[in-house]
């Protein structure tokens, strides 16, 4: 119901959703019926049990207690075969992450110690109060310099594409200053909270255009697909997101290609680095707001990616913990819970690696596990000190360092010391990860300094260690000895040299540094197993689960509309057209879908093989019918409720899931209170100037349910349906709705099966047209009705009705 016990009607908004539904018949036709404010669901809730999930402990600041145990680089740790790889052994103990006890690089001890211990104080002396706030800062922008270097190193992968894909994905989640006036209410399904309608109108953009526009004739692509497809879609959002990826080559100040060069040496020079401001003209004021705008959205992505990993991850490290103390002995459960977050819930499956500071990254900015480190991208080999890229010609360059000096043993961070493989005899010569830190030495590459500062915890009985992480900044690798130990061992030592010009960290603010703390929730899969991928939930915005619905991934018939069966084709070894195949007749002469099963354009209707045909599963006419295979997440929106993204790349013409809910008829349908879910179907046919030439093909059509036939059917998925549900309104949709027959033939209930309008991300939110049509929406007095749309597309019209 609309908060406040506003009026709906259900067959206006059944109507609106199928964009070719003529709804200006149905939208005017019905008075909005007064919805009843206090009614209470209480049906057959068999999701409700699911969709649960206890919140009862803080995600942030429980995880890192969690991690303490393991989550440092800690264990048999490797020496690095310099392939980027990014193992984490498995058999590594539940050490305190410190380290003190490893032998990364071969290296025991305290693998970066000041370097006053060994040489002789330098570097500049840092301001005592320097403005560093606790856990990750939400707004603002610092001088430290953004963009991480783009993958000009012959051979390297840069990863601005997942970032831009993370952030566009985000568009409608930006829209912060919007949520003020969600007015989040409706009814309550047992132990649910649940959201719905908001309340208040601001002011109207712009007038709606006209439904069923150009933009769904056959074959003619929208300026925002063509766009989208060319790299830029449309808004700040989308050129934003193009010049993270281009910007990084722009405004990569931080690297040295022109610095003077640096070698090795046992000098040790007080040399400044400074990390170079932008040259050149100020830019216009526009200019600089349009980057504040970006610098917070990529920002936004980085705290959004963390915390929604934050929240994830201790769910599943509660599970994890639970399996093994019923195993006993086994794979580390944080090790596990990562395992199963990357290959399940991480959009970002491919670990990248990319030198340079990180977009969104911010100095000061703390992290509760190597882990976390890893899902912002700062260092991505979990198990070693050093991560490095792999360039084209074979040699690796350093990229990021985790330091285990404790800030309690110096007084300035400029200078430090990383100390590097132990080789085993004299012989040996300089390997792996210290090989990698003399090549970005040699090349004057940055590389990111993660500070990890060890906290003792427990007593002497149970003693434990909490590692966190705090990001440093970048340094530059100034020299390296190598020098012999007693045991007639080489010891590789590097100075590490902080860049100037970036924001300042004080080693007291350090010492004080803690994560933040973040509950949220999370559902593993919302479907219960219903659906052959399983379809996560969560909210990153506040501790609110999703309403309880019943949840069924097919359309159950009410006895008294089941169709028949359909006839079927005889094409036994597959459908062709040599074969004469009797489904190619019935869809015009043309197969819909192309050899990888992509909908080759939109159409009036696409009959599927059935049960009834004598091809194989296998058949490529059928697509639709087999369900989801990309891996989607609902997720909660800022300002539109919940939403539906992807997790996955999605290719343009690829069938993304189904609608499903209740088969009603239109004269049920008007008589249900809540009008949110309704989706109307099956009337769309006779648009006759969009689909003319289907319509002269496909036989069914020629004699098809009339125009003006009022007696359609609706989904509706308020109680009973799919995650489609939850997919959201947009100006410039990414999804269609299309029309597929396969388990009957009966066009006047067709299946919704949508389809991507264009090549889709992953973290892209989904989103379809409704099809709203601009006041003709009226209360029970005849009032217009106005609902503000969110979307956030530039072409955005302000109002859903
Ligand atoms: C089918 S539901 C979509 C899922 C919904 N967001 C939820 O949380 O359950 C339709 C409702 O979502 C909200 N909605 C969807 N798209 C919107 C948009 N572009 N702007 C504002 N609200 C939107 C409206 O409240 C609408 O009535």
């Amino acid at each position: 119901m609309e908060g406040g016990g506003a009026r709906v009607s259900p067959m206006a908004c059944g109507a609106r959703r199928h964009k070719a539904l003529a709804p200006w018949r149905f939208q005017s036709a019905f008075v909005r019926r007064e919805t009843n404010p206090g009614v209470v669901f209480d049906g057959d809730l068999c999701g409700s049990e699911t969709l649960q999930m206890s919140c009862d402990t803080a995600a942030g600041g429980g995880l890192s207690d969690s991690l303490s145990h393991g989550g440092g680089v800690d264990g048999e740790l490797e020496v690095p075969a310099c392939d980027g790889d990014n193992e984490v052994p498995k058999g590594c103990g539940g050490g305190g992450g410190v380290g003190g006890d490893c032998g990364l690089d071969g290296v025991d001890g305290d693998l970066v110690a000041k370097e006053g211990d060994l040489a002789a104080k330098e570097g500049d002396s840092l301001p005592k109060d320097c403005g560093i706030h606790e856990g990750l800062e939400n707004n603002g922008i610092t001088a430290e310099p953004l963009g991480a270097k783009p993958s000009n190193l012959p051979g390297l992968n840069c990863n601005a594409d997942a970032e831009q894909s993370n952030f566009v994905g985000k568009d409608c989640n930006l829209e912060g200053s919007r949520t003020g006036d969600d007015a989040e209410s409706n009814f309550v399904g047992k132990d649910c909270k649940l959201e719905g309608f908001r309340t208040g109108v601001p002011g109207l953009r712009k007038g709606r255009k006209a439904v069923a526009p150009w933009r769904f004739q056959t074959g003619y692509k929208p300026k925002w697909a063509q766009d989208s497809l060319s790299g830029n879609r449309s808004g700040e959002t989308e050129e934003s997101a193009l010049t993270v990826r281009d910007g990084s080559s722009k405004r990569a100040p931080v690297m040295a290609s022109n610095r003077p060069h640096l070698k090795g040496s046992a000098s040790g020079g007080q040399r400044s680095l400074k990390v170079q401001k932008g040259t050149g003209p100020a830019p216009k004021k526009m200019k600089v707001d349009k980057d504040d705008h970006r610098i917070s959205l990529v920002r936004e992505n980085v705290l959004t990616k963390l915390r929604e990993f934050r929240i994830i991850y201790k769910k599943l490290l509660e599970e994890e913990e639970v399996k093994c103390r019923g195993k006993g002995h086994g794979v580390r459960p944080d090790i596990a819970a990562f395992d199963i977050f990357r290959e399940r819930f991480s959009a970002d499956k491919y670990d990248m690696r990319y030198d340079g500071s990180i977009p969104g990254v911010r100095i000061g900015d703390v992290f509760n596990s190597v882990m976390e480190l890893s899902v912002v991208g700062i260092h991505r080999a979990q198990s070693l000190l050093v991560d490095h890229i792999k360039k084209k010609d074979g040699t690796c360059l350093a990229v990021s360092v985790v330091s285990y000096a404790q800030p309690y043993a110096f007084d300035s961070l400029d200078v430090l010391l990383h100390v590097g493989s132990v080789a085993a005899t004299c012989d040996q010569k300089l390997e792996g990860a210290d090989m990698a830190l003399q090549e970005s030495m040699d090349t004057d590459t940055p590389v990111r300094l993660i500070h990890a500062l060890v906290t003792e915890l427990g007593d002497d009985c149970r003693p434990k260690q909490l590692t966190t992480y705090v990001y440093g900044g970048l340094y530059l690798v100034e020299k390296f000895h190598r020098e012999k130990t007693a045991g007639g061992q080489y010891v590789n030592t590097f100075h590490l040299r902080r860049m100037e010009g970036q924001k300042q960290i004080g080693i007291q603010v350090l010492k004080t540094k803690k994560p933040e703390s973040f509950d949220g929730t999370f559902t593993v899969d919302i479907s219960g197993g219903l659906e052959k991928v399983s379809v996560s939930a969560i909210n990153s915005i506040s501790n609110e689960y999703l309403m309880a619905f019943r949840y069924i991934s097919q359309i159950q018939y009410p006895l008294k509309y089941r169709p028949d069966p359909p006839s079927g084709c005889d094409c036994v070894g597959g459908c062709s057209v040599s074969q004469k195949c009797a489904c190619l007749v019935k869809n015009g002469g043309e197969f819909p879908y192309n050899d990888i099963g992509e909908n080759k354009e939109e159409r009036p209707l696409i009959y599927e093989c059935g049960p009834s045909c004598k091809c194989p599963p296998t058949c490529h006419n059928r697509v639709s019918q087999h369900g989801i295979k990309f891996r989607l997440q609902v997720f909660k929106t800022n300002s539109m409720g919940w939403g539906v993204r992807t997790l996955d790349f999605i290719p343009s013409g690829s069938f993304v899931c189904e609608y499903i809910g209740e088969l009603l008829k239109d004269e049920e349908a008007q008589k249900r209170n809540n009008d949110e879910y309704l989706f109307g179907i099956g009337k769309n046919y006779h648009d006759v100037p969009r689909w003319k030439a289907w319509i002269e093909i496909i036989p069914s059509l020629q004699n098809g349910p009339s125009e003006d036939d009022e007696n359609g059917f609706v989904f509706d998925a308020l109680n009973q349906g799919n995650f489609a549900r939850f997919i959201n309104h947009s100006c410039t949709p990414n999804l269609y709705p299309q029309n597929v027959l396969h388990d009957h033939d009966n066009i006047s209930m067709p299946h919704i099966m949508f389809f991507a309008y264009e090549d889709l991300p992953p973290l892209k939110e989904l989103s379809y047209d409704y099809n709203y049509e601009i006041d003709k929406v009226h209360d029970s007095d005849g009032n217009i009705k106005m609902k503000p749309c969110f979307c956030g597309s530039t072409e955005c019209t302000g109002r859903l009705y």
